[in-house]
């Protein structure tokens, strides 16, 4: 190797020691994070205190080496001024005879570019958390009378909460008397705005621009203006012409459109952005979990919602004094300790008097939205047919003789059998939900499926249902419209629904787990299957599904009965809490047969009482 250019790459290595002469600090140098065109960044301790940093590393010679030095005093200049929560802080700068050294805040997740390499889009939820930060840190810049000039994904630094930070301030300038400077044409091509492409000068409305370029990035993997030649993307940026993104929400859409105007007049203002129905009308997760850096994330409820579900909870064990006992169980809301309040345990020790006849109190109620379009009132006539099964199954036979009925659906079974006989019931595996979690005052009724899948139908009466095993969504707007979706193409609009589908899936797969109770295996609903009713009272629930089955549990009893099929292939199933994963079902002829107990029979009239409510 030729000495000159060993000499210049000895030059480049940076030291393990650095010592800052102008405060005496010593650092010790960690390892490289990465390498910028004209830097080096690298982790950094302070020996003194073990403070954590980033080193950005410029080198002082090579080509160029006078325009350089420009960049990096300008970025100086302007950067260690700042001081910001949403700006990347400037702890520190020294310089030795090779480099130009900058102590910054360590940013441990990197950048918003690293996240977008592997998930290539974010939720839109996401989006407006980072750009609430980015817009704070923004305001704050502008303010201060500089632009950045240079924003994009690779630029937006994320520490280990997960809070954004603005860097970089390398193409910084501060803007003269009339809000712009320099006319060059800087910052990344596909991000530059028509007036900077035009060289007219780069304003804070050209920053403005780039977060609508940023903001259609992420939101569909590629950048609104990313033509070859160079030549004719400009003349795309110019023009404002882009492919319309209309797998976005229209909320989302028609702010790229406001940000993207050609004319930087018309661009909103960091205040108006956040203004924009995409900001107000959208959910807003307060944070994001470390996990969004490689998936999706599932938004946990804000701690009211904890607190809300804890007041349903109590009003639905509590408010509506029960005629008859039972036990009441603490009220809790996905992820917390206690129980859920929806899970309607209950004991009725043996002996206790069974009330048949009571007042409904509803304490909580839920239909789909239906389509304008059904005259025929499908819901009605879903009730109607569900209301004659329950029917159907009372009028069975004769009454069952015993008097103290249990909870256990053997000895709870006793029609006027030969004693000793059992009635002829099957293991069948029937549809049914083992669990379910009330939500319905904030979101909506989410439902555990034995065949594996999971439902909400939520308080606008619209139905999201996660179905095994390919994992599809169906989403129903209304009843009669069906859209089936891969999980990962599941539109912006809908993700906060899915959100929430998601989360209350995995608090009731849990507590399924938790409960011992075994893998189910039902014949798969089929796409357009959904939840069209629960009704609730201070005793008993009520499900009716689509296909319709009816499901009631009472709080007088662990047994949850299922009324599927019609005609021939009617069956009552008894699901018995920690019993085998498939119920016993019994014919409509062995009800005729043996008739049914008192427990069944009351069992069935709470669920009446309900349906006859809705
Ligand atoms: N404060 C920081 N905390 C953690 N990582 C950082 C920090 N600043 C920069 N990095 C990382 O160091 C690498 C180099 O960053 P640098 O800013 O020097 O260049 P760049 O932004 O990647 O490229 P260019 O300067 O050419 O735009 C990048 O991977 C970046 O994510």
């Amino acid at each position: 190797m030729e000495p000159r250019l060993r000499r210049r790459r000895s030059r480049q290595l940076v030291a393990t020691f650095l010592r800052d002469p102008g405060s005496g600090r010593v650092y010790r140098r960690g390892k490289l994070i990465g390498k910028g065109a004209f830097s080096r960044c690298y982790k950094l301790t302070d020996m003194s205190t073990s403070a954590v940093f980033a080193l950005k590393v410029v080198p002082r010679g090579g080509a160029g080496r006078l325009r350089l030095r420009g960049k990096v005093e300008r970025e100086i200049a302007l950067h260690s001024r700042l001081h910001h929560r949403n700006i990347v802080a400037f702890h520190a700068h020294f310089a030795d005879r090779d480099h130009v050294y900058m102590v910054l805040e360590y940013c441990s997740r990197q950048s918003l570019a690293h996240v977008l390499k592997v998930r290539r889009t974010l939720t839109e939820p996401e989006v407006r958390y980072y750009f609430r930060g980015l817009v704070s840190g923004l305001r704050y810049l502008h303010q201060q009378r500089i632009v950045h000039r240079d924003l994009k994904p690779s630029n937006f630094f994320l520490n280990k909460n997960m809070e954004v930070k603005i860097g970089d301030l390398g193409l910084a300038a501060r803007v003269g008397p009339a809000g712009r400077c320099h006319r060059v044409l800087c910052g990344t091509p596909n991000f530059q705005a028509p007036e900077v492409v035009s060289r007219n000068g780069h304003s804070a409305k050209s920053d403005i621009w780039a977060l609508g370029c940023i903001m259609y990035t992420v939101l569909t993997g590629t950048p609104p203006f990313a033509a070859a030649p160079l030549s004719e993307m400009y003349q795309n940026i110019r023009d404002g012409h882009y492919l319309e993104p209309t797998q976005l929400s229209p909320s989302a859409r028609s702010l790229i459109a406001r940000l993207l105007a050609p004319d930087p007049d018309e661009r909103p203002s960091l205040d108006h952005l956040l203004q924009d129905d995409f900001f107000s009308q959208g959910f807003t997760p307060e944070r994001l979990p470390p996990h969004s850096c490689h998936s999706p994330p599932v938004f946990a409820f804000p701690p009211p919602l904890g607190r809300l579900f804890r007041k349903v909870g109590q009003l639905l064990l509590t408010q509506c004094r029960p005629p008859c006992p039972f036990t009441s169980k603490e009220a809790s809301g996905p992820g917390e300790e206690s129980t859920e309040p929806d899970h309607m345990e209950a004991s009725n020790e043996e002996g206790a008097p069974l009330c048949t006849e009571s007042r409904i109190h509803l304490l909580t109620l839920g239909t789909p939205r239906t389509d304008p379009a059904d005259a025929k009132g499908t819901l009605a006539l879903q009730l109607e047919v569900a209301t004659r099964k329950l029917c159907l199954c009372l009028d069975a036979g004769p009454v069952g003789r015993t008097a103290t009925p249990k909870c256990r659906t053997e000895a709870a079974w006793r029609g006027p059998k030969p004693a000793g006989q059992d009635p002829p019931g099957e293991q069948r595996s029937v549809l049914w939900a083992p669990k379910w979690v009330d939500y319905s005052l904030k979101y909506g009724f989410g439902y555990q499926l034995s065949d594996g899948g999971s439902g909400v139908l939520f308080r606008d009466g619209s139905h999201m249902a996660l179905r095994p095993p390919g994992g599809h969504v169906s989403y129903q707007p209304d009843q009669g419209t069906l859209w089936i979706f891969a999980l990962r193409d599941v539109p912006g609009p809908l993700r906060a629904k899915l959100a929430v589908l998601r989360l209350f899936a995995c608090y009731m797969q849990r507590r399924l787990r938790e409960e011992g109770t075994a893998p189910m295996t039902a014949t798969p609903a089929s796409p357009d299957f959904c939840l069209l009713s629960f009704t609730a009272d201070a005793q008993a629930l009520a499900m009716l599904f689509s296909n319709g089955t009816v499901q009631v549990s009472s709080k007088t009893s662990p047994v949850q009965l299922v009324l599927s099929g019609e005609g021939e292939d009617f069956l009552l199933t008894i699901q018995e809490p920690g019993g085998p994963s498939m119920g016993t079902s019994y014919t409509l002829d062995v009800l005729r047969s043996h008739g049914i107990s008192l427990a069944v029979r009351h069992h069935l009239r709470l669920g009446l009482h309900l349906l006859q409510s809705v």
